[in-house]
């Protein structure tokens, strides 16, 4: 099937030169000069990809992506940025697009973006086949195509680490609190394997990715003809998690209404397909992500607090790329070693330059930067070590990130992993000192190291 590209560039040459190269790569492209017409463009036709410029003449990138995401949730946005822009860049990432490119980039870099994400469309419509058409590419994220866990190599790694092996056994509720690309998908698969469940299915939603109208029917299924078009009996989210795990990615952003329905689900663990009259007893342990602050959201009441206590039972706050700087040479192997393997080639490192850049820059988008800027570098790369002149402007010019923040403090975590084993143990102390796996001498010395009341 050919896919479908718009383009919105104002720049006319530039919008050319795309064109032609990605129609000959065998695209459809069309192509608008203002963000305007790309509007009329995107709401009139379901298009694969939607590749924009976030400064445009009358419209910006980051709003033409969330009417986008309005009207035509399937679409994956592109964004093409000037390197002064990543910050905003990365927000578009938040806001759900699928991926951000720093001009000048090369055509090619912009191709393997988009075969990459046609790949995986393929592979979640391959998944959606098999189950019954129940879930739409863009929200649901095949698993298996995802990677091992690293566990890197930094304190603040092991400890996090330790955390996830602790929880995962235990059917607790947790929320893992990150910057974007931190990897807290990759996390909640890791608890989900941790635990007895792991036999089960792992279901990942993205929750900014529903469009509130629909998500009732997406959580919890629908029957045929229960609204005009659902022409088939349709399974929700919870039932096909049902015995396994639900990751609730970006869950800040479900509506409030949305927030009182899984509320609901989840004190009474049943559901009920929209149209339906039969209630479905549902066996689900629930990983919820966010990289927003959800206190804040709950303290402006756009998040019920409830739904936070509910999906709060464990926190774990996963560490920014910038907070675990010793992890960076792990990574950069992992993910070059995995670029090599995915685009054939056999490029063995970086060079000494280049590794300069990458230790002095600040990595805003966090693993999925690093893994992006390291795949797309390897197929620029001609010879042994990746070069200078293959790396994106943003990385070369930065100045020196902030170092490791303080703020992520084992103490905090291990204070809250206290607190919650002291929940879940009914506040007897051999009991929670059990499910911590240290002695009740250690928990009485970190109760007073931390003034935990009882
Ligand atoms: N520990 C890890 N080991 C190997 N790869 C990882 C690890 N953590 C993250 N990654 C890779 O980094 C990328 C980003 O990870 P992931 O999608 O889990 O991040 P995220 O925090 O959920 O992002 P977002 O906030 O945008 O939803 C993915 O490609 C993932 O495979």
């Amino acid at each position: 099937m050919v896919r479908r590209i718009h383009i919105v560039e104002d720049d006319v040459a530039f919008g050319k030169m795309l064109t032609s190269f990605l129609e000959r790569k065998g695209y459809s492209i069309s192509i608008s000069l203002t963000g305007n017409h790309g509007r009329k463009s995107v709401a009139e036709n379901s298009y694969d990809f939607l590749i924009t410029d976030l400064k445009l003449p009358d419209d910006s990138g980051l709003e033409l992506l969330e009417y986008t995401k309005e009207v035509s949730p399937k679409t994956k946005v592109i964004l093409m940025t000037g390197y002064a822009e990543v910050d905003t860049a990365v927000k578009a990432i938040k806001k759900g697009a699928l991926d951000y490119i720093s001009k000048p980039f090369r055509p090619e870099e912009l191709l393997m973006i988009i075969e990459e994400a046609s790949k995986n469309y393929s592979a979640s419509l391959e998944v959606d086949r098999l189950e019954s058409i129940s879930h739409p590419p863009n929200q649901f994220k095949p698993v298996s195509s995802k990677p091992s866990f690293i566990v890197g190599i930094s304190e603040i790694s092991k400890k996090f680490n330790e955390y996830l092996k602790l929880v995962g056994p235990t059917d607790m509720c947790v929320l893992i609190q990150g910057e974007s690309g931190t990897g807290k998908e990759v996390a909640a698969k890791a608890i989900h394997n941790f635990s007895s469940r792991k036999d089960r299915s792992f279901v990942a939603v993205d929750c900014g990715a529903i469009p509130k109208e629909i998500a009732a029917s997406e959580f919890f299924g629908h029957i045929k003809g229960s609204f005009t078009g659902a022409i088939n009996d349709k399974k929700g989210h919870f039932e096909a998690a049902d015995g396994g795990t639900l990751f609730l990615d970006e869950v800040g952003n479900l509506s409030y209404e949305n927030q009182i329905q899984l509320l609901r689900a989840l004190q009474e663990r049943k559901i009920k397909p929209v149209g339906s009259n039969t209630e479905i007893e549902v066996d689900v342990r629930i990983i919820s992500a966010t990289n927003e602050d959800l206190l804040e959201a709950v303290s402006t009441k756009t998040f019920r607090e409830d739904l936070y206590h509910r999906l709060n039972e464990f926190t774990v706050h996963i560490p920014s790329l910038r907070e675990r700087k010793e992890d960076l040479f792990l990574f950069i192997e992992y993910f070059l070693n995995e670029a090599n393997v995915s685009l054939g080639k056999e490029v063995l490192g970086l060079s000494k330059e280049v590794e300069e850049a990458f230790k002095n820059y600040s990595w805003p988008g966090n693993l999925r930067e690093l893994k992006n800027v390291i795949k797309r570098s390897v197929l620029l790369t001609n010879s042994n070590l990746i070069p200078l002149d293959v790396i994106p402007k943003e990385v070369l010019f930065s100045k020196p990130g902030p170092g490791p923040v303080v703020d992520f403090s084992k103490e905090s975590n291990e204070k809250q992993l206290i607190i919650n084993a002291l929940k879940e143990a009914g506040y007897n102390k051999t009991k929670a000192a059990k499910l911590l796996n240290i002695t009740r001498k250690t928990l009485y010395n970190k109760l007073e190291l931390y003034n935990i009341e009882l």
